[in-house]
């Protein structure tokens, strides 16, 4: 952090993530989200630090202490691919998104160059990229269009597990479920896909499992349907989240998040949390899918 505070943005987190399964990590804009991302990938700066271990396989290296040059010779890209938050930031400037995407068709398929043209525009059109933009370079795109391009050159990529950190920023309510039901079908064909979201509404079109941050940790990891339908989540923060959606109770969680450097003791919700108690200040430990003092009851107990 500027003025050289120490930041804890993500703790205690621990998930798996199946070939052919989308887990979609949802939470309030600064809840860690982007840093967990970048950790797996071996994004951080400099002088972040990381404890604990991430494999793509068993029996892999663990990404959090690899070096960065076996990390970009073998991983990045190609066993874990990105759409990143900021597309633009991450495309090549000098190049245009045709020859961006023809190189990564080329490399990762092999197609001759007589079928290049052919491929890359159907690796455009999957991610809904305007044909007719192809030729732009990236500081002529808006930022949706970025955002497309991004998708279409992580889609080609192939790589068995892909990160996708708010794949349907800027796109109009169409393209998002263009783009959700793309990455949806993605997943059907046998990758993994971390999803990060702000949107609910897509990650209940595309997540097989749902995992709320609160303040740098995984309250409720839940199956879509328990958490989407019944019984619904059990964590009052998830609970909240829900609530807001306009489609649904359209009721804010009353309160802000609490900055990451000035945590309170025990559970980082209680101050916001209509269940909270004395116990609560002492930090629950995560287990059965939750961390919470005061959880939900499931509906049919009720
Ligand atoms: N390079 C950095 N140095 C110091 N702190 C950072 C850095 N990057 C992120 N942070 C802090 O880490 C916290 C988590 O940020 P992160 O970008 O992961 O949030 P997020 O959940 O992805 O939010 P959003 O939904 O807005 O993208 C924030 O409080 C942020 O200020
Ligand atoms: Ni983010």
């Amino acid at each position: 952090m500027p003025g050289g505070r120490d930041v804890a943005a993500v703790n205690d987190v621990s998930f798996d993530l199946a070939a052919g399964e989308c887990l979609a990590l949802v939470g309030e804009s600064g809840c860690g989200k982007s840093v967990l991302a970048s950790a797996l990938l071996g994004l951080l700066p400099a002088n972040a630090r990381t404890r604990g271990s991430a494999r793509l396989a068993p029996e892999g290296p663990d990404l959090l202490t690899a070096s960065q040059a076996m990390l970009s010779r073998t991983v990045r890209g190609r066993r874990l691919g990105l759409i990143p938050q900021s597309p633009s930031a991450h495309l090549t400037p000098v190049r245009t998104v045709r020859a961006q995407l023809e190189e990564t068709v080329r490399e990762v398929t092999g197609t001759p160059r007589a079928g290049l043209r052919a491929a890359t525009r159907r690796a455009a059109e999957r991610a809904a990229f305007p044909l007719d933009h192809l030729d732009r370079y990236p500081h002529q795109l808006s930022g949706g269009l970025a955002q497309r391009a991004a998708t279409a050159l992580a889609l080609v990529g192939e790589a068995p597990l892909l990160i996708a950190d708010e794949p349907t920023t800027g796109l109009d309510r169409d393209l998002v479920d263009r783009t959700v039901d793309e990455l949806r079908r993605h997943v059907d064909d046998g990758h993994g896909l971390l999803v990060i979201t702000h949107d609910l509404a897509a990650a209940e079109r595309i997540a097989d499992r749902v995992a709320v941050m609160y303040a740098g940790r995984i309250v409720e990891l839940r199956s879509s349907p328990d958490f989407f339908g019944e019984p619904g989540p059990r964590h009052p923060y998830a609970a909240g989240l829900l609530d807001a959606l306009p489609e649904r109770a359209f009721v804010p969680i009353p309160g802000l998040p609490p900055e990451l450097d000035a945590l309170p003791a025990g559970c980082a919700f209680a101050p916001r949390c209509p269940a909270a108690s004395e116990t609560c200040a002492t930090l629950p430990a995560f287990a059965g899918g939750l961390a919470c003092h005061h959880p939900r009851e499931a509906v049919a107990d009720a």
